[in-house]
């Protein structure tokens, strides 16, 4: 049933914490609790982690997992960084789409702390220092005034698990609204936003002075972007202002974490309606 997202720095605690949870509700409830995590899939920590292509993939087989997993009977928990904000977000929507409710445990620790603990890790299980190092910079803390990270329950390594409250969260509340995720914004992170807005405002800026010097079939280099736009016929600035449109409202349903991609999606959704 209701899914619990694990949050924290690399070895911060959070599958210690899993498993207090999984044995809480197993004790308590009749209800099975399966705890997908980096453990599971067998992921080795320092290969994935230092490859953002094998990050990706790692990702999107334990959102499968959890779509796989969740059903009105069981608990699961997802037992990982969970440190991008879209991904938690597309977390959300997918508990959405689910029709369950969900909560976000965050394992507070400082940096200095989780370092420690990693350094007494077997060497097998440890990061190492520069990947350990680089996941910290990238978290991106949750905060619970977004509905994707709410609610929110940060515990300190001493802390005891607020097991009623979450138990509460899961049980005694419905699940989001499932329209919403359809109606308009704000979905995703501001700064997403902003480089949506910024990146394809500076695409059209490049075709529109492109379109003064190129002819028909001339391939076009736009800013940010490794493709290219080709164009067939030109096109004037109003049928472009109705593309852009249409891309970023798309865009708002399906952020991308990796905003450094999104000129070349851009390129690739005006190369497919301009021919
Ligand atoms: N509350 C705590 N107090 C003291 N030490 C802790 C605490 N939680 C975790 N540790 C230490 O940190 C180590 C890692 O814990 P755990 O595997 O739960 O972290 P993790 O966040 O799941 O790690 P990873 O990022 O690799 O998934 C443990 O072996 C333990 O030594």
């Amino acid at each position: 049933m209701p899914l619990i997202v694990m949050c924290g720095y690399p070895c911060s605690g959070k599958t210690r914490r899993a498993e207090e949870l999984k044995e809480h509700f197993e004790k308590n409830s009749e209800r099975q609790v399966h705890v997908v995590g980096d453990g599971a899939l067998g992921v080795d920590r320092n290969s994935v982690y230092e490859d953002s292509q094998k990050e990706k993939n790692v990702r999107s087989s334990l959102k499968a997992e959890v779509e796989r997993k969740i059903n009105k009977d069981n608990i699961v928990i997802l037992d990982s960084l969970n440190y991008i904000k879209g991904y938690r977000y597309e977390l959300f929507c997918l508990i959405k789409h689910a029709q369950t409710p969900h909560c976000l445990v965050h394992c507070l620790t400082s940096a200095e702390e989780s370092s420690l603990w990693n350094q007494s890790r077997d060497a097998a299980e440890r990061y190492s220092q520069d990947i350990f190092d680089a996941l910290v910079r990238r978290f991106e803390a949750p905060d619970s005034r977004n509905r994707w990270d709410s609610p929110l329950f940060t515990v300190l390594k001493d802390d005891g698990l607020p097991l009623e409250a979450i138990s509460d969260a899961l049980f005694k509340r419905k699940a989001p609204p499932q329209n919403q995720s359809t109606q308009s914004q704000p979905l995703s992170s501001a700064n997403f936003l902003y480089e949506l807005d910024k990146i394809t405002q500076d695409v059209l800026l490049a075709i529109f002075n492109a379109q003064k010097t190129s002819v028909p079939g001339d391939l076009v280099s736009v800013p940010g972007a490794t493709e290219k736009i080709s164009f067939y016929k030109s096109v004037n600035m109003a049928e472009l202002r109705k593309l852009r449109r249409q891309f970023i409202s798309y865009s708002k349903m399906h952020p991308t974490e990796n905003t450094g991609q999104i000129a070349n999606m851009f390129v690739q959704y005006l190369n497919k309606s301009l021919h």
